[in-house]
Formats: C-alpha cells, sequence, structure tokens
C-alpha cells in the first residue's frame, strides 16, 4: 500500500518515521506534500520517501491519504483534493482533533458521498513508538480498511478500534493527555526545588518516576488503585501526602480539567 502524508510537521513527521522504521511500509511507498514545498521535500529526502509538487498529485500517487493539518486548515485542504479523490477509490485519514468523519464528508460534497474516511485520534507519545491511538472509520470504510489503519498506528505505540462517538473523551485521556502528564513532572520537580534540588536534578528525577510507575503498572495485573495502596506503607510517607493530595482536591481537579476538554472538543466539532 502507498501511503501520502498532506502536511508533514510534527504528528506526520512522528507517524511517517514510525511506520518506516517498522517496515510497516517501505519508505519509497510513502509520499509527501506539505504547502511548504521545500519542507516536503527535505522531510523526504531525509526518510528516503518522496515528495510532489501539489497535493492533488499526492493524491493521485497513493492509496490513502493522511490529513495532517491543522484542524481549521482540513476544509481547504479537503477542498483542494477533492476532485481528484472522486476520481479515485482512495482511503482519507484524519488526525485532527474535534473533527468527525461526518464533516469532512460534507467538505467533500456530493459526488463523493462513497468516500472512505478513518478518523484517528493519536498522542505525541508517537514520538517515541510509545503512542496511543483510537481509530473510527466512516460507514464507508470497509473492515480491512480500518484494520490497516490500526495496524499502522500499532507500529507507533497501541490503537484500538473505538466508536466515533467516544472520540472527544479519549481526546481528552490521550491525545492531550501528555501535556498534563509534563505539567504533573513540571510541578512534581518544582517541590523537589522547593526543597533543595536543582531543577535538572528534580526534572529528572521526576519524569524518570513517572516513566518508571507508568512501565510498573503496564506489567502487572492490578488497577492503578491497587498500586497506590502498595506504595503506601502504614503510618508512612505516602500515605500522608495522598491524604493531602486527595483534600486539596487532586481527583476532582483532573475530572474537572478532562471535563474541560471533553467540552472544547465537542465544541470544535459544532462549529464545523
Ligand atoms: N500535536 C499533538 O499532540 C496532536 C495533534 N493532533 C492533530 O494533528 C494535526 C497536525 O498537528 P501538528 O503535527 O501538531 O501540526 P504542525 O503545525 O506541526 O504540522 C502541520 C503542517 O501542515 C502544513 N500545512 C498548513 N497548511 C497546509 C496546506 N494547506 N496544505 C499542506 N500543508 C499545510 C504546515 O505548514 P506551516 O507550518 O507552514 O503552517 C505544517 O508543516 C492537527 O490536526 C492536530 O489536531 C492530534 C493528536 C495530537
Ligand atoms: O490540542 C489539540 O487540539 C491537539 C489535539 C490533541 C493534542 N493536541
Amino acid at each position: 500500500m502507498k501511503i501520502g502524508f498532506i502536511g508533514t510537521g510534527n504528528m506526520s513527521g512522528a507517524i511517517i518515521k514510525g511506520i518506516i522504521d517498522s517496515k510497516f511500509v517501505d519508505a519509497s511507498d510513502v509520499h509527501l506534500y506539505d504547502r511548504n514545498v521545500d519542507f516536503a521535500k527535505s522531510r523526504a529526502e531525509g526518510f528516503g520517501a518522496n515528495a510532489t509538487d501539489t497535493a492533488t498529485e499526492l493524491v493521485e500517487a497513493v492509496d490513502y491519504i493522511l490529513l495532517g493539518v491543522k484542524p481549521h486548515i482540513i476544509p481547504a485542504v479537503v477542498k483542494e483534493i477533492r476532485d481528484s479523490l472522486a476520481k479515485n477509490d482512495k482511503v482519507l485519514i484524519s488526525i485532527a482533533a474535534g473533527t468527525s468523519t461526518e464533516s469532512i464528508l460534507k467538505t467533500v460534497g456530493l459526488a463523493n458521498m462513497e468516500q472512505s474516511i478513518i478518523r484517528v485520534m493519536p498522542n505525541m507519545n508517537v514520538m517515541v513508538g510509545e503512542g496511543a491511538s483510537a481509530v473510527a472509520g466512516n460507514e464507508n470504510a470497509t473492515e480491512e480498511q480500518v484494520e490497516f489503519v490500526k495496524d499502522m498506528f500499532g507500529t507507533i505505540g497501541k490503537s484500538w478500534v473505538l466508536d466515533e462517538h467516544y472520540f472527544s473523551a479519549f481526546t481528552a485521556i490521550s491525545g492531550s493527555m501528555p501535556a498534563y502528564v509534563f505539567l504533573f513532572i513540571d510541578s512534581i520537580a518544582r517541590a523537589g526545588v522547593k526543597h533543595g534540588l536543582t531543577k535538572a536534578m528534580a526534572d529528572e528525577i521526576a519524569t524518570q518516576a513517572v516513566l518508571g510507575s507508568a512501565k510498573t503498572l503496564q506489567g502487572t495485573d492490578d488497577s492503578a488503585w491497587t498500586m497506590v495502596d502498595k506504595v503506601s506503607s502504614p503510618g508512612g510517607t505516602t500515605v500522608a501526602g495522598l491524604l493531602e493530595l486527595i483534600d486539596e482536591g487532586f481527583i476532582s481537579d483532573v475530572v474537572a480539567g478532562v471535563d474541560a476538554t471533553v467540552a472544547k472538543d465537542i465544541e470544535l466539532g459544532k462549529q464545523k
């Protein structure tokens, strides 16, 4: 299969690297287009992939087209390529937040009502092969097409087929989550600085503690809550801090943050 990327920024770059490094596709089957053509060309050169001068050329050259542009750019790009889409049996993949397959189908227009569209919500951790991506096909997408895209994102982390109805929730607990975890790590490090550590040292320690905790949790059948109990020695340091965190609203603050993310994703979707 040949895969094309329109918009070759951060997310596309990470996905391209992952699918080539894992040999999911050969670099010669990857085609890139960006509005900054020279940028796409230098990216392509780095990966050993191909670059095209226009978006429509890219559509002609590939089987799957990933839209790697910001959500507000999606309509313009889709309008630009819709005539070439109409002539061909291609699959569109969108990773844009707050953008439903239905809204893309409307942009594609009446001539393309059979268009297969697959929506994916990855997260930034695809950059290190530890992404968490949800995949949903519209009613035109075949099971094989959805599985292909799920496997594609499975090469750069974990991927799940998920009903599109849950995408706002998934965006909150996975797509946006790296930012919240970075904030958590920074908060821990700042507390370390308060108690005399240098910021650089505290950043490194907090990052390793979070990484190790995630790995420990992945390696056990125990729930996160059970693991909280396992770290908390009777009368010890952890339970003292834990009770203070809960008392200060840690759980409800996290839930409120997720609620706000979900609400924004729904709002963005309604604007389309
Ligand atoms: N960042 C994240 O953590 C996540 C992002 N996403 C989604 O991924 C998508 C891409 O985000 P990200 O990679 O961060 O964005 P970037 O800005 O890094 O990349 C977008 C690229 O598309 C180019 N571009 C802009 N307009 C056009 C056009 N008309 N035709 C072709 N190329 C164009 C941009 O060029 P220029 O720089 O010149 O504008 C840029 O190179 C977004 O829809 C976002 O919602 C999803 C999950 C996580
Ligand atoms: O902030 C955003 O809109 C995108 C979606 C998920 C992560 N970043």
